[in-house]
């Protein structure tokens, strides 16, 4: 006898916890010239999966998920967040220092404030990019043979950056 709920071959389980966030500083660069000031968000990550379900109605233990982003969104916890790979701004690290130049600027940092990161510049679609490639290097997630992954970053309330991988 068929079981009384359908029976889905893909399941989509999306994670999106008050605790799935990171609180740090950065500014967006629009330009060589154009960048904003030095400022703050609590930004917000969430995660949107497809895996196939077990013959025991179980895709896989989305605690496994959400510890993964909880310790994604630790490592980025309180720092200033500079991009490493932005064509408009260079970072020199030097005696406990980090400055970052842009246009005519240098502005200085104390290197246990910042972190630098892989990334063209610090907006929410390059960070959503970094989370989803260290969510995918996870041991543990690649072991969940997941169908695709939505990875969502918020910098605000009602506007969210997405990077894709995989069928949807
Ligand atoms: N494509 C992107 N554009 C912008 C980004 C981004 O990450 N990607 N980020 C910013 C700002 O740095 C900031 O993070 C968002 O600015 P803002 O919209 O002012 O944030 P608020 O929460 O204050 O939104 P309000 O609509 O003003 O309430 C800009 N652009």
């Amino acid at each position: 006898m068929r079981s009384a709920v359908s029976d889905p071959k893909l399941t989509r389980i999306e994670v999106h916890k008050d605790y799935l966030k990171f609180s740090a500083a950065h500014f967006t660069l629009f330009s060589a010239s154009a960048r904003e000031n030095l400022h703050g968000h609590d930004f917000r990550v969430r995660c949107t999966v497809t895996a196939a379900v077990g013959e025991d109605g179980l895709a896989f233990d989305y605690g496994i998920l959400k510890q993964a982003l909880a310790a994604l969104c630790a490592e980025l916890d309180e720092r200033v967040l500079l991009p490493l790979h932005s064509p408009y701004l260079r970072v020199e690290v030097e005696d406990g220092w980090v400055s970052a130049h842009f246009a005519a600027e240098r502005i200085p940092f104390l290197a246990r404030d910042v972190l630098l990161l892989p990334v063209r510049n610090v907006t929410a679609e390059e960070l959503a990019g970094l989370l989803l490639e260290r969510l995918q290097a996870r041991p543990e997630i690649s072991a969940l043979k997941l169908q695709s992954i939505a990875l969502g970053v918020s910098s605000g309330r009602g506007q969210w950056a997405f990077a894709h991988w995989g069928i949807t």
